[in-house]
């Protein structure tokens, strides 16, 4: 099965809420909350790709130096298996908005299990409330 590199990120507030993003109609999983990120692309790094994906999402810029590696999901997929690693980022430039359509969620660490979220990431949430 093939595998998927997609990079993800928890951005944390100066409240320490987390960020999260409604997977919009149409979409695989669609209704779904994800930590924003995406699929890395072909002469990307994670980072690299991380970066890029803020800016097209969210409309914000960061940096490599920003962005600390915190877990990581290992998920099989029905037709693909997909290999997450996740970031916490605390600092950026701009302001957080949905440049894309998408529904967006600033939530405290505690209520993170009231939003449905894709399997691959049910693993991530104790990780990311144990850290916060
Ligand atoms: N960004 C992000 N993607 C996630 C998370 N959890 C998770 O399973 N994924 C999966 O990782 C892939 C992310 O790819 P993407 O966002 O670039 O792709 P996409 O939805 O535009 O395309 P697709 O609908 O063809 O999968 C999707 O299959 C998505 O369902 C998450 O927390 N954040």
């Amino acid at each position: 099965m093939k595998t998927i590199l997609v990079a993800a990120v928890a951005l944390i507030d100066t409240d320490g809420r987390v960020l999260l993003a409604q997977r919009p109609e149409g979409k695989s999983m669609a209704g779904l909350w994800e930590f924003p990120g995406g699929k890395v692309e072909p002469g990307e790094t994670p980072e690299v790709a991380l970066i890029r994906e803020l800016q097209e999402e969210l409309g914000i810029d960061t940096w490599q130096s920003c962005l600390a590696p915190l877990t990581f999901a290992s998920h099989c997929y029905e037709d693909f298996h997909l290999l997450m690693p996740l970031y916490a980022c605390r600092k950026w430039n701009g302001v957080v908005q949905p440049q894309e359509g998408q529904k967006l969620k600033w939530v405290h660490a505690r209520d993170l299990r009231n939003y449905p979220m894709p399997p691959a990431d049910i693993p991530l949430l104790p990780i990311l409330q144990m850290w916060l």
